[in-house]
């Protein structure tokens, strides 16, 4: 009698990289990125304005990356539907990468995008699910932990350090040692089981964050009972469905609410801008919204300069700098808002205006 052995497959490790917003989860990926660690990383990510800035400012690399931005990946189905599809394409020429990770957009809670993992048999049966790293951003956490419009709605922040395998407490440059150690008191109290790492510019020991194999039954986010609930979610322009914002987005049967006050606005100008006047509008906006504005991303076309600017904003923290040179050339910028109380036609006319400087004084 003849036995045929069962075939074994491979199974392709994944990491969720997961962190609220700003917390430095790309300045991660493009370390991970340009780091020698042996592994050939494929990359899923995801954003949560409709227009993409995030893989602009990716560095460019060999690696396999992947972007989806129509919606929040922890709770829009067609995002999560999305992510299968993507799974399944990387997975049909896994021979080309032995590791995929997926950076999840900041507003994320990271248990549903872990049990997407999960909705198609086959994708599970390829993949395990090698932890949950969380960034935290050591400036800007305990505002987001506290934050008193919730009122009982779901805090992504604390979803997010709940979930973690891995917590790295990052910018550690921009604060002190009392209160870096006071936060990590405070996030074990959160999640007593992950291990807490520091960082700088997320420079971290990558054999810490990769590798883990921190998925098992213990693993903080299997424990969670609403592991393969359906999810509830932040609605913004991107989302594909109704929006009833009379019920308070409490459409999920586990109850899960997150803040409806949140929203994105995405702008995007085809001429180019007057830098100084751009930086003067922007950092007088945050100065005075800082507290609204979580964050600002922007890629931009300034007016006798071939490079292009990168705009980054989180809260009252902003920057303002030149990257490389367009490639294209058709040069579009592009902003994204996220926050509360934004209003998109104040914020296009005020920028129209940086643009309208730049054009009068060519
Ligand atoms: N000073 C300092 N700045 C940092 C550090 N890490 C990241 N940043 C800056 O913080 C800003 C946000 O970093 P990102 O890596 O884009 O954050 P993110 O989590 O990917 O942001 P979203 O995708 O919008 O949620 C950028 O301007 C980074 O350069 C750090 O350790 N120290």
């Amino acid at each position: 009698m003849t036995s045929s052995a069962p075939s074994v497959t491979r199974q392709v490790p994944v990491t969720i990289l997961t962190g609220f917003l700003g917390s430095g989860k790309t300045t991660l990926l493009n370390y991970i990125l340009t780091q020698k660690h042996g592994h050939r990383i494929a990359v899923i990510e995801n954003e949560f304005g409709e227009v993409d800035v995030d893989s602009d400012l990716v560095l460019t690399s060999d690696e396999e990356i992947y972007q989806m931005t129509n919606g929040c990946i922890c709770c829009v189905v067609d995002v999560r539907t999305d992510l299968v599809r993507i799974l399944q394409k990387l997975l049909s020429q896994s021979e080309k990468f032995d590791h995929i990770l997926v950076e999840t957009s900041g507003l994320a809670d990271p248990t549903p995008v872990a049990a997407t993992f999960f909705m198609d048999n086959d994708v599970a049966r390829q993949v395990s699910l090698d932890g949950v790293v969380t960034l935290v951003d050591a400036v800007h956490i305990e505002s987001h932990l506290d934050d008193p419009m919730l009122q009982g709605m779901d805090n992504q922040a604390v979803d997010q350090i709940v979930a973690a395998d891995r917590i790295i407490i990052n910018k550690t440059d921009l604060v002190d040692a009392a209160t870096v150690a006071a936060l990590a008191v405070r996030i074990r109290k959160i999640n007593e089981g992950a291990q807490i790492l520091r960082s700088s510019h997320a420079k971290v020991d990558l054999t810490a964050i990769l590798g883990i194999g921190g998925f098992s039954s213990s693993s903080p986010i299997v424990a969670d009972p609403h592991f393969l609930d359906e999810h509830d979610h932040v609605c913004d322009d991107s989302c594909g469905h109704d929006h009833d914002h009379d019920d308070g987005h409490a459409h999920a049967d586990h109850g899960h609410m997150h803040d409806p006050s949140v929203a994105s606005v995405s702008l995007v100008f085809d001429r180019p801008f007057d830098r100084q006047r751009l930086s003067d509008y922007v950092h007088g906006l945050v100065a005075v919204h800082g507290d609204d504005i979580f964050r600002l991303k922007g890629i931009i076309e300034i007016e006798g300069d071939s490079r292009r600017y990168v705009l980054q904003g989180v809260h009252r923290i902003l920057e303002l700098k030149p990257a490389d040179a367009w490639e294209s050339s058709t040069r579009t910028s592009k902003f994204v808002f996220i926050g509360r109380n934004l209003d998109r036609s104040e914020l296009h006319s005020a920028l129209l205006e940086c643009v309208d400087a730049a054009i009068a004084t060519v």
